[in-house]
């Protein structure tokens, strides 16, 4: 049986600014996940990568052209679609964007708790689990400044992993990273994904990445260049 995409995009366009200085930034994207998919999404400084992973994760309004996440319309949808789509996300930084006070089990905890109603207990138990696939079981109760560079990228990784999201959106994930570490950290991203049904979208200009994807779309100047198939 094929299952629908996961994320369906259509004849995307999208603008920032205003009058003389409006610029389109995005033309006739046209994109299609399906489910379990890890797609990289690559492309010069500039072409339009963050504002597709942007709008893909609702963090900014679509303006023109469709995209379906989850089989909802994105385009015009209320607020409460959206804030309930965002809940089935995971997002991953270039910056691993983890707050310096807390410990690493702390920060993955606040992973689990942007979904209401689950009893501390649960997230802690969740985000110790999540560190421990990510191989940071004996660092639980350490603060970032006395992480790695890779480590604190695996705690993004086990914080946006953790409550089990369908889309995992990652920006720039290795760009802090030595090989290995960014290496590490794809496989990882991976391998969860493939073991849990987790599609991923992955953008980055990282040569290193490529040949772990299923498949490469290549942005230049806010449209879609290249699409290379490799499963
Ligand atoms: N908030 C904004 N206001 C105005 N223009 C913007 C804004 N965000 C992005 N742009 C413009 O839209 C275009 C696409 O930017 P975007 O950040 O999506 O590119 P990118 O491919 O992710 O680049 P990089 O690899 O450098 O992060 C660029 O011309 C950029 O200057």
């Amino acid at each position: 049986m094929t299952q629908d995409p996961i994320v369906d995009i259509r004849g995307l366009n999208h603008w920032f600014g205003s009058g003389d200085a409006r610029k389109q930034a995005l033309f006739d994207v046209e994109m299609t996940l399906p489910r379990g998919s890890f797609t990289v999404l690559m492309g010069p400084s500039g072409s339009g990568k963050t504002t597709v992973l942007t709008l893909v994760g609702c963090l900014r309004g679509v303006q023109d052209g469709s995209v379906r996440l989850m089989g909802q319309e994105l385009r015009g949808a209320d607020a409460e679609t959206l804030t309930g789509l965002r809940q089935r996300l995971g997002f991953i930084f270039q910056a691993h964007n983890l707050h310096e006070s807390l410990t690493a089990i702390q920060n993955v905890v606040m992973g689990v708790q942007v979904r209401p109603g689950v009893p501390d207990a649960l997230a802690r138990q969740a985000a110790a689990r999540a560190l421990g696939l990510v191989g940071l079981a004996d660092r639980l109760d350490y603060l970032p400044a006395n992480l790695s560079g890779g480590q604190k990228q695996r705690v993004a990784v086990a914080r946006a992993l953790v409550g089990n999201p369908a889309l995992v959106l990652a920006d720039e994930p290795t760009a802090a990273l030595d090989k290995d570490s960014a290496a590490d950290v794809v496989d990882l991203l991976k391998r969860l994904g493939a073991e849990r049904g987790t599609t991923t979208l992955l953008v980055t200009h990282d040569n290193r990445i490529l040949d772990r994807a299923d498949r490469i779309l290549t942005l230049e100047d806010g449209r879609i260049v290249s699409v290379e198939d490799r499963t």
